[in-house]
């Protein structure tokens, strides 16, 4: 879908920023403040990195699981800003998930496909399993966009706490039983009617809105 006139840093730091008051809407950092933002190679990853800038600065500790680094400028950028904070970076998804109050899924978004390959299987099992709070951005990572979560490998029981769909949700969101936010808010009412999407009741100077159907969070 074209979102219009912005660019690609604008859009990303745009959602990093929804996803980031997602979390804090979640989970204030009063209820613990470490956060593992989980990073995959694409825009997915971007609005990670981004959120992560957002969290520090809204009085959390993020550190970052980043294995496949774009070399595209604008991720070496976000990098930087990043090493600037001084948020640290972990290579080792085992350790850090261990030293974590809240995980933020920045994996895969809407171009994921296929089976989940390496070096990812180990860390989607690691979300499957782990009790403590994830939320997903775009969608729960190893999830088909139209279908939802894989019938066999890594991610066929995952089901992450909370999803945040970025401008609008996906049809995997059928498939979903978590809490829901939407987050993006940028599109203009013409945007909205050419692609018949429901823009949702932002509050205030809220980036993101949480929705809920008949007393059950969808
Ligand atoms: N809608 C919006 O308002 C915005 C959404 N944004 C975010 O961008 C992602 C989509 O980004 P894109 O770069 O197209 O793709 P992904 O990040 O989902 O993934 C691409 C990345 O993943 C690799 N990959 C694909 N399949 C596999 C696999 N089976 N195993 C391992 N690796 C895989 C692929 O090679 C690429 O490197 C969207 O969901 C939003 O989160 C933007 O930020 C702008 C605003």
């Amino acid at each position: 879908m074209s979102t219009g006139a912005f660019s690609i840093d604008q859009l990303m730091e745009l959602a990093g920023l929804s996803v980031s008051q997602a979390v804090f809407k979640l989970h204030p950092p009063s209820k613990g403040s470490r956060v593992l933002v989980a990073c995959g190679p694409g825009n997915n990853g971007g609005d990670g990195l981004v959120a992560a800038r957002h969290l520090w600065h809204y009085g959390y500790q993020p550190t970052i699981y980043y294995p496949k680094q774009s070399k595209n400028e604008l991720y070496q950028r976000l990098k930087k800003q990043l090493e600037g904070l001084t948020i640290p970076f972990e290579n080792d998804f085992g350790k850090a998930i261990g030293e974590t109050d809240h995980i933020v899924d920045a994996i895969f978004g809407f171009s994921f496909s296929g089976e989940v390959r390496e070096p990812f299987p180990s860390v989607i099992e690691a979300l499957e399993k782990t009790r403590i709070p994830v939320l997903a951005v775009d969608a729960p990572s190893s999830w088909n966009i139209e279908t939802g979560p894989p019938e066999s490998g890594p991610g066929r029981q995952y089901s992450p706490d909370a999803l945040i769909s970025l401008t609008a949700p996906k049809p995997l969101l059928k498939m979903y039983r978590g809490r829901h936010f939407v987050g993006g808010r940028f599109l203009s009412q013409a945007m909205a009617e050419k692609y018949n999407l429901d823009i949702p009741p932002y509050e205030g100077l809220d980036q993101v809105v949480e929705l809920r159907v008949e007393g059950r969070k969808l």
